[in-house]
């Protein structure tokens, strides 16, 4: 098993992914440069959060176009695991492997602080080590965060499943006061139609260590890795 995480100029998550991938998992971790075309081989690969290319133009609007990412896309469309956390889920927009857009949290701060996530899907190869319903406390870090997408494409989701976390109360009640950022419908994290590719906001990777006081992302790590053991 072997796991990669990109790293753009910018990117501040890639040594989080990195460490969770290759300490909590014990796994072959490498990293993949934005200016690169080579994917060395991974089974899986992560795109972190950060300031991609200094977030000019839009979140991860230049990192879409970046050398690496037409490979991305390319093992992406072959069925290939692709998890984008946070400027890693804008990248994912803005590349077309995930619909609708993320853009300025409503409140137009940037916010910081754990949330609650109601894990909608459990499905492989990212959620299997959750159940539906499980209530998650992973922390957020984002200034344009507020998932948007068209009723239609919304509907879209819902119908399919694809909506993989929603913000919620310690409870689970999917409610608008839980909403740090003015999501359509609460929404955290979404997959594509194939289900292979997710992209959510919350950093999962920044909750995968009890030193650090929070282990609930551990879960989509493990889920990752026993998906690429056939487990
Ligand atoms: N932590 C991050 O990945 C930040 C994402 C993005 N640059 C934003 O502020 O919304």
């Amino acid at each position: 098993m072997k796991i990669g995480v990109v790293t753009f100029p910018g990117s501040n998550c890639d040594y989080d992914c990195y460490r969770a991938s290759r300490e909590v998992l014990d796994a072959e971790t490498v990293y993949l440069w934005h200016k690169e075309h080579d994917l060395q081989g991974v089974d899986a690969i992560f795109l972190p959060g950060g300031f991609s290319y200094g977030d000019y133009l839009r979140c991860g609007a230049i990192a879409a176009k970046s050398p690496i990412m037409r490979e991305v896309i390319a093992f992406a469309e072959a069925g290939g695991p692709v998890a984008g956390i946070c400027n890693g889920f804008q990248i994912l927009c803005e590349s077309g492997l995930l619909p609708g857009a993320l853009i300025r949290n409503r409140s137009l701060k940037f916010r910081s602080r754990p949330v609650y996530l109601r894990v909608e899907r459990a499905e492989p190869p990212f959620a299997t080590d959750y159940t539906v319903g499980q209530v998650l406390r992973v922390p957020i870090a984002h200034g344009e965060g507020c998932y948007t997408a068209d009723d239609r494409t919304l509907d879209e989701l819902e119908a399919e499943r694809r909506v993989a976390f929603r913000y919620c109360d310690a409870d689970g009640n999917v409610v608008a006061d839980a909403n740090p950022n003015g999501s359509a419908r609460n929404i955290a994290g979404i997959v594509n139609a194939a289900g292979n590719v997710l992209g959510m906001m919350p950093h999962p990777e920044r909750a995968v260590d009890p030193l650090l006081g929070a282990t609930d992302g551990i879960g989509l790590f493990t889920s990752i890795a026993g998906h690429l053991a056939g487990r």
